[in-house]
């Protein structure tokens, strides 16, 4: 069992205030729809229209945010689990100053926090003296308990999907439990790999005649990005395609949605922040110390 991260003091407001992150948790049912490339590329966009962003990479099992990027980690997420470094001592310096915290590849045991060393985890970002607006949280794919914990505490979650049945069936798994057992409401749908300009849209819309139906959910289709080979030479050369090849289809796809994620209201507009992630974590009774407030 790896040992927690020491609990912060408790979040005040003003300390909300400062530290004042956006949370945009990126998710997918199934792996390989391109739920990494779509948090690299978004988080890219992001910081080269000016946001301080910091992509957080939480596969914890099996990490590729850094090797997308070409960093090499002194420390990772591991490591702060283990005591031997605090949280800030993990963040890269990623292409045009994005912040990046990478997960531990390879560590099995990583995938396996418990729901209080994710808050924990999540928590700790309250105690960085850094100015973050926007923070991307890089999901694991499928439900597992962490996956679910990281998109409850977020202000967004966008689910990738692809126009493929297993795809599918599985976002739908997906949003039923972050709906059902987590009590998220609102959900960011981004289709990938999208052959022409009908298949976005006829994707989401199979998507949500499943889930109006069944479930009490808006989603929301926040755009689609085409399958292209110059994002595929982009990884080639570990860089994210917006910044290696800035027209290229899916790097203005990609601009596109960064630029109106902005725009997205977000459910609880006034309060936010970090304190957000703690409030929402204990109304499930995942909080620290068995549903109470750290
Ligand atoms: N729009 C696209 N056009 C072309 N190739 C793409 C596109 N999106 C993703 N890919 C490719 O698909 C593969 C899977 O992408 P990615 O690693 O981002 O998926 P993932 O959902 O994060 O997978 P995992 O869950 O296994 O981490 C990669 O080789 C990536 O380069």
């Amino acid at each position: 069992m790896p040992t927690p991260i020491p609990r912060s003091r408790p979040v005040m407001p003003s300390d909300a205030a400062t530290a004042a992150p956006r949370v945009i948790a990126v998710a997918s049912g199934k792996g390989g729809v391109g739920k990494t490339t779509t948090s690299v590329n978004l988080a890219a966009a992001m910081v080269n229209a000016g946001q301080r962003t910091l992509l957080l990479d939480t596969d914890l099992g099996l990490a590729n945010v850094d090797v997308l990027l070409g960093l090499s980690p002194r420390f990772t997420l591991a490591d702060v689990f283990a005591g031997r470094c605090e949280l800030a001592d993990t963040i890269l310096e990623g292409p045009n100053g994005l912040m990046v915290v990478p997960a531990a590849s390879g560590k099995q045991h990583m995938a396996q926090l418990s729901p209080q060393e994710h808050v924990g985890l999540v928590h700790a970002f309250s105690e960085l003296d850094r100015p973050i607006d926007t923070m991307i949280v890089d999901n694991a794919a499928g439900i597992a308990d962490g996956v679910l914990t990281f998109c409850q505490a977020s202000h967004d979650v966008i689910v990738v999907v692809c126009d493929e049945p297993a795809s599918i069936t599985d976002a739908y798994a997906l949003i039923k439990v972050l709906n059902r057992d987590r009590g998220v409401q609102r959900i960011q749908v981004l289709c990938n790999q999208v052959q022409d300009a009908s298949e976005g849209p006829a994707l989401f819309e199979k998507l949500q005649r499943v889930t109006t139906r069944f479930l009490d959910v808006t989603l929301n289709h926040i755009g689609s990005i085409p399958r292209d080979e110059w994002l595929r030479r982009a990884v080639q050369r570990q860089e994210a395609v917006v910044d290696a090849f800035p027209s290229a289809p899916a790097s203005v796809a990609y601009r596109g949605i960064a630029r109106r994620a902005r725009s997205w209201q977000s459910p609880m507009v006034a309060r936010g922040h970090v304190e957000f992630f703690v409030d929402r974590m204990v109304a499930a009774g995942t909080g620290p110390d068995g549903g109470l407030p750290a």
